[in-house]
């Protein structure tokens, strides 16, 4: 095996961590602002295989990242079960909502959704064509309660509170659409995977809004399922879990998801996660992506504390979060020199 980040998934330590950014096709890059205009808007970029193929590799030539993510959105599967989605220019996404029982009878069912994500599986074939031999390629989707916050609220959300409050006032209701959305989540990164694939990602952005028993019922549990089921399909593909902002819940994550890495938000401290979740296995993270914004010493100092706390085992050198449409892409490439000089 010779790509860095499939060797630090299968739990090997080295010398130098792997390294990727969240985000890292996105608007702080002129030429993905230049494809994006190509392409009309978000949407009809995540669905021109060429085009979204095409944005994937511009920050693989400009950095030499050791992965690729494929380029594509956690929304489309709300929109592959049924749900209207759009982007608001300047505002974020717009969905239909969820909020009784008919809302949810009115959805497809979780095999219905493979004629809608068509194109995302051959942005897939592309990249497993034209990226570089050791560049890993990742696949994603939105973990079942964060992609559930977006479907109930029809937007994004400061407290997720619609979503709490379906919760609460409909419980049934509430995890049949948590069932909905992991067996489609099964089937589309399963998809994934067929069409190259090599490790794929769950992102629960808002996990951290989950406090006792609702984090282990609608933050774990949804992730086990899905974990299990492509582990038994797909038994060589590594799983990454995002459970952002869990805080102590991210010790025992990884053994109770059966994910090969679990990623960290940038609220903890890499010391911390050194000695409370890297035993367990991989960690990836947790560079705050504020310094990819002001950049000098501080972002060099910074990306260096990390990689030397958690040197000590398997490590993805990754942000705590997206990279924001404001940061500068020198300090990027700052950010990668001081990484493999640490
Ligand atoms: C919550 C969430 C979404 N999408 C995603 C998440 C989970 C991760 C996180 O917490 O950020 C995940 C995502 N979104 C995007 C990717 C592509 C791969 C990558 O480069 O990381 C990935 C992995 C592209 C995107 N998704 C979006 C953009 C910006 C769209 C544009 O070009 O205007 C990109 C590059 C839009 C998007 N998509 C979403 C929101 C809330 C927004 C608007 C906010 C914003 O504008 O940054 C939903």
């Amino acid at each position: 095996m010779t790509k860095l980040l499939l060797r630090a998934l299968a739990g090997e330590t080295l010398p130098t961590p792997p390294i990727w950014m969240m985000r890292q096709a996105g608007r702080y890059l002129p030429e993905y602002r230049a494809t994006r205009a190509q392409a009309g808007d978000f949407l009809s970029l995540c669905y021109n295989s060429e085009l979204a193929a095409e944005v994937t590799l511009q920050p693989i030539r400009r950095f030499g990242f050791d992965a690729a993510i494929l380029f594509a959105d956690i929304l489309l599967v709300p929109q592959a079960l049924g749900a209207r989605l759009w982007f608001a220019e300047g505002e974020g996404p717009r969905l239909s909502t969820i909020t009784r029982a008919e809302d949810l009878a009115a959805l497809r069912p979780a095999d219905a959704i493979h004629g809608r994500l068509a194109p995302i599986y051959e942005t897939l074939r592309i990249l497993t064509r034209e990226l570089p031999r050791d560049t890993a390629l990742i696949g994603f989707a939105g973990a079942p309660w964060t992609v559930a916050t977006y479907m109930i609220a029809g937007r994004g959300t400061p407290d997720q509170g619609p979503a709490h409050a379906l919760k609460q006032a409909d419980r049934a209701a509430f995890t049949a659409l948590i069932d909905r959305i992991t067996e489609a989540t099964i089937l589309y990164l399963s998809a994934q995977i067929e069409a190259g694939a090599e490790v794929v990602k769950l992102f629960d952005s808002w996990a951290g809004s989950l406090k006792g028993r609702d984090f282990d019922d609608f933050a774990i549990a949804p992730a086990r399922r899905i974990i299990q089921a492509l582990k038994a399909r797909h038994p060589g593909i590594p799983v990454i879990a995002f459970p952002r902002e869990a805080g102590e819940r991210y010790v025992g994550f990884a053994r109770a998801t059966g994910a090969d890495c679990v990623a960290l938000d940038n609220s903890v401290a890499a010391e911390w996660a050194a000695r409370h979740v890297q035993p367990d296995g991989c960690v990836q993270g947790n560079l705050d992506p504020r310094h990819m914004v002001t950049g000098g010493p501080e972002l060099l100092a910074e990306a260096q504390r990390i990689t030397r706390a958690l040197r000590g085992g398997p490590h993805v050198f990754n942000l705590g979060h997206g990279i924001t449409p404001d940061a500068d892409p020198d300090n990027v490439a700052a950010m990668i020199e001081a990484v493999r000089s640490a």
